[in-house]
């Protein structure tokens, strides 16, 4: 099965389009066990909230070997649930080099089913990641307009726009409703979700910022397609730290997500 075809099973069976996001913080911890155990207590309590999970590779990144370690630990965990796993870590580069990222991230033991990338080198430089999704039934989520007051500084003047025409392209050949392409636009943007979502009409939408960036369950019903599918919305800091780190806060507030993206499709 696709990522996609995944994607759209799980929303519909769970009856949620909630991603939720693992971006474990240092300094929310007296210690590195207290985080690791703190975070694969949020994925277990929050799974059946979710329709798909997103760590942030940054923050594992950011706790040295030990992290990817823990990064390695939460995939395992995520997959033993049969949870669809996006890891962000909005890749791009020469092509390359961007075939190096896609071998690390799309293919083989550390890899998850989908992958952000940055369209920033070029479309040509999207293709490894592309093609080592579909060689794998996985997905890439490229930027096309992301959450951030100052995206537009680099995105604005008809570039997100460009870049969602080239999703649609890279799109149009494959058999299947929704494709292996992907794309992010942020859920800070409401009242461009339609005009994205008519732009790219076989593309999984991830929509980050509900929460702490501001973004509104309300204020999202464009993104959908009809049913209710082709669109996941994550928020991380607003479902891992709703009250500090208690873990009933987290699965109080990932129900809280669920039911308000519910009552918008
Ligand atoms: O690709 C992403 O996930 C992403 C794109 C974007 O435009 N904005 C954005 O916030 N993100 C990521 O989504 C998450 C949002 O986190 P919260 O603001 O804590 O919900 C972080 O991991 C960001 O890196």
């Amino acid at each position: 099965m696709t990522f996609a075809a995944r994607l759209t099973e799980r929303t519909l069976r769970l009856n949620t389009r909630l991603c939720v996001g693992l971006d474990p913080r240092a300094d929310a911890y007296a210690d590195f066990a207290a985080l690791r155990a703190h975070t694969l207590a949020v994925l277990d309590a929050t799974h059946a909230y979710a329709a798909c999970m997103k760590p942030q590779l940054a923050f594992f990144e950011a706790l040295g070997l030990p992290g990817l370690q823990l990064l390695e630990e939460v995939c395992a965990a995520a997959r033993a649930l049969d949870l669809p796993i996006i890891l962000d870590a909005k890749r791009g580069d020469i092509g390359s080099t961007a075939e190096a990222y896609a071998r690390a991230w799309l293919s083989g033991g550390h890899a998850g089913d989908a992958l952000t990338v940055n369209p920033f080198l070029g479309f040509g430089t999207l293709l490894p990641f592309v093609t080592a999704a579909r060689a794998n039934g996985g997905a890439v989520f490229v930027l096309v307009k992301t959450s951030n007051p100052d995206q537009a500084d680099v995105q604005g003047g008809g570039v997100s726009e460009r870049v969602a025409d080239e999703v649609a392209r890279l799109s149009a050949p494959e058999a299947e409703a929704l494709s292996s392409v992907g794309a992010v636009v942020g859920a800070t943007h409401p009242q461009e979700l339609a005009a994205f979502r008519a732009r790219m009409p076989k593309a999984v939408l991830l929509l980050p910022g509900l929460g702490a960036q501001g973004g509104r369950a309300e204020d999202l019903a464009a993104a959908f397609l009809p049913g209710g599918v082709g669109a996941v919305v994550n928020a991380s800091r607003g479902v891992q730290y709703a009250a500090g780190v208690d873990v009933d806060a987290a699965v109080e507030a990932a129900r809280g997500f669920r039911d308000a993206l519910n009552a918008v499709v």
